[in-house]
């Protein structure tokens, strides 16, 4: 695509830009976007391109035949090793965790059955075996999944529980005579649903049950259960399939029911709890909720995948939605003789030029994100506070990024009005496929809350311990200057007006100071926080059941989280950018802070205002700013989409994107 498509018809006083003249180095905005792992994207890129015809597919096939087409892909994407790069090396695996999302989150440009499939396999299943099996498990599955020659599933969720896994009702009991485990269903609601891969593909499982030994019960645990041999479900086993769905019909979703099948005992995948032949349990970890909360702590790395997914979906519909501004032509809005381009008016830009700068925020969230998983699981860094405080950032980050990538896909399709309709321009399959992001691998808002609970608990040592009723009783437990403390709104604003030097630096402090907007935004995060954590302890103290505490102050905890999440996202932002030499790439970056920073004030102006930090004059005033931002956005507003890189065929957009091309 040409990177010279249409010239802004709106001209500016260059001199009296804070940002002068805007000249973007699109390799240069590239290089910094893909980072470290630039060489794995760009082999990932290519490999999206040689089986492009794959999004056709998803239209064209039936079911059962796109199913069968979306394993092939995954098989030969096995076969470049383009999926394994998380596993060790000596499995045949890459050995390099960060560079493994790098791929995932680069396949998300593509068909994302493909992607999800590929979740399911490596991440999902293969995950489960990496981190919660031991050596045995290791030399016994990895080198064969990590090849595609064993395919497996991740059988977790139930038709009865899906949020609430430790209430699970399938169970696995130990028979010490014969040394094995019996895995049962129970009722109905216990039934394993919506399960990836498990339809048609899967051989082996990984099934999470209620551990019972000796008739104790010792909570969820995970088991190896093989559940098909070829095309054969084994004994004991029902599979039925779940049927069509919204989106993602390449993948094979289905519902399990097991039967008194048995496994031998070596099928616990072992790394937190072991049954002896005799049938003692043992663990190290004696709490039954910590050792739950360590087991799916070590999952966390699907959860950084599904919010990275979402940001590359985001990126591939921004990319088509200002190209196609750029082209398109309606209305003669100027004295020119031509009608104006779509993208030179103010509210086309007002509609995608935030959601492009958010997603750049996102990006850079994600990147630290990412770096801290890499640093976590390679053992760079021990420290089991940062471990804890990843578990919560990855749900946050999970949560905003999948909300974003829905709400942008849907105003990108209406920006590129009726054309955006068709199947063949793209949003079809991205609007169906990415939906259910903001549900599986943890439901936003469930997740927000688990945010919330280490927000309110400074991720105390016992924070894996509590359920949501158990962190009530937490925070209500908390002596009244503690919960104030936790409040550090008070202390903080005190700080701000020392460091900008003014009682009213929220009214005097320029509106593209970045300081303003951090503050802004760390205010609203710790008055939520402190918030929350009093209107908790004053309804235990007044006598309320904990549960109904936390019922009618729920809406304030999951904002309180949002807010935090916000926080570190314009924080991963601004380093971001502050990292940069100085130069144009670095004035741009700039901008596009600018205009992220100020349209998320502008969104939640109501509540700024609500709270003494907005007067209504300044928040007029933040409006004029995000227009003008927008407005001078637009020139590079074409190369900050074609900085992600998303390859050409991915776009598909044939007619679209040649719009009025002669
Ligand atoms: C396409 C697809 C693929 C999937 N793949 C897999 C897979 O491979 N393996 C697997 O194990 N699972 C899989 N899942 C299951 C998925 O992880 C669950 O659907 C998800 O965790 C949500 O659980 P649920 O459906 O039971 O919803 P529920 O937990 O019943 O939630 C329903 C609603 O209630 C709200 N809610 C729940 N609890 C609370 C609360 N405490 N406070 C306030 N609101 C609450 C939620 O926000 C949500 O909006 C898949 C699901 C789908 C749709």
């Amino acid at each position: 695509m040409a990177s010279d498509v249409q010239e802004p018809t709106t001209t500016y006083d260059e001199e009296a830009s804070p940002y002068g003249e805007l000249r973007l180095d699109l390799p240069a905005l590239t290089a910094l976007l893909d980072g470290d792992y630039a060489e794995i994207r760009a082999k990932v890129r290519e490999g999206l391109v040689e089986y492009a015809s794959v999004l056709e597919d998803a239209e064209t096939m039936t079911r059962d035949e796109f199913r069968e087409r979306v394993k092939d892909v995954v098989l030969e994407l096995a076969a470049t090793g383009q999926t394994g790069m998380g596993f060790p090396e000596e499995y045949g695996g890459g050995g390099d965790i960060g560079a493994s999302i790098a791929a995932f989150e680069t396949l998300g440009f593509g068909d994302l059955s493909v992607l999800v499939k590929v979740g399911v396999q490596f991440g999902l299943f293969g995950g489960a075996i990496l981190q919660l099996g031991t050596k045995r498990h290791h030399d016994a599955y990895l080198a064969g999944l990590v090849k595609g020659e064993i395919l497996g599933c991740f059988a977790m969720t139930e038709t009865g529980h899906g949020s609430n896994v430790q209430a699970l009702g399938t169970t696995a009991t130990y028979d010490p005579e014969t040394q094995e485990f019996v895995i049962q269903t129970g009722s109905p609601a216990a039934t394993k649903d919506y399960i990836g891969n498990a339809a048609k593909h899967a051989q082996l499982a990984a099934v999470f049950a209620q551990l019972v030994v000796g008739g104790e019960r010792h909570g969820v645990h995970a088991l190896v259960v093989p559940i098909r041999e070829g095309d054969t479900v084994l004994p004991g086993i029902t599979i039925t399939d779940d049927g069509p769905k919204m989106g993602l019909n390449g993948v094979d979703n289905g519902r399990i029911r097991f039967d008194g099948v048995r496994v031998p005992r070596d099928a616990l995948l072992d790394q937190f709890a072991q049954v002896t032949e005799d049938g003692q349990y043992v663990s190290e970890i004696d709490n039954a909720n910590r050792r739950f909360f360590t087991m799916l702590g070590t999952l966390v790395q699907g959860r950084v995948c599904v919010g990275a997914a979402g940001i590359s979906a985001a990126k591939v519909a921004l990319t088509i939605a200002v190209e196609y501004g750029l082209r398109r032509r309606q209305f003669e809005a100027t004295q020119d003789d031509r009608e104006e381009i779509l993208l030179d008016y103010g509210m086309h830009q007002r509609r995608l030029f935030p959601l492009l700068a958010r997603t750049y925020a996102l990006h850079f969230g994600q990147q630290v994100l990412t770096t801290q998983l890499h640093d976590i699981f390679s053992g760079v860094n021990t420290d089991e506070l940062a471990r804890r405080q990843l578990e919560s950032r990855a749900a946050g980050t999970k949560a905003l990024a999948t909300w974003h990538a829905t709400r942008t896909i849907q105003e990108c399709r209406e920006a590129c009005g009726g054309a955006g309709y068709l199947s063949e321009n793209r949003f079809t399959a991205l609007k169906a496929d990415t939906d259910v992001f903001t549900t599986f691998e943890g439901d936003n808002h469930v997740l927000l809350q688990l945010v919330a609970k280490g927000l309110l608990t400074d991720y105390a040592s016992d924070f894996e311990d509590l359920d949501q009723f158990g962190m009530v009783r937490f925070v209500a437990g908390l002596a009244v200057e503690t919960v104030l403390e936790r409040s550090r709104a008070h202390k903080l604003l005190e700080g701000l007006r020392d460091a900008f030097g003014s009682d009213k630096w929220d009214q005097d402090t320029g509106l593209l100071d970045p300081n303003y907007h951090r503050a802004m935004l760390e205010f609203r995060e710790e008055h939520m926080i402190g918030g929350v954590a009093r209107r908790l302890k004053r309804g235990i103290d007044a006598g309320m059941n904990p549960g109904e505490v936390f019922s009618r102050v729920q809406d304030h905890v999951v904002a309180a989280a949002r807010a935090h999440v916000e926080r570190l996202v314009l924080d991963a932002f601004l380093d971001a950018v502050a990292e940069q030499p100085d130069g144009d790439l670095k004035t741009v970056l700039n901008l596009v802070c600018d205009l992220h920073a100020l349209s998320s004030i502008e969104a939640d102006r109501a509540w700024f205002m609500e709270h003494g930090r907005l007067t209504s004059q300044r928040s007029k005033a933040i409006s004029r700013e995000v227009n003008e931002l927008c407005r001078r956005m637009r020139p590079v507003a074409g190369d900050l989409v074609r900085a992600f890189g998303v390859p050409r065929e991915m776009l598909r957009s044939e007619a679209l994107l040649s719009w009025g091309e002669e």
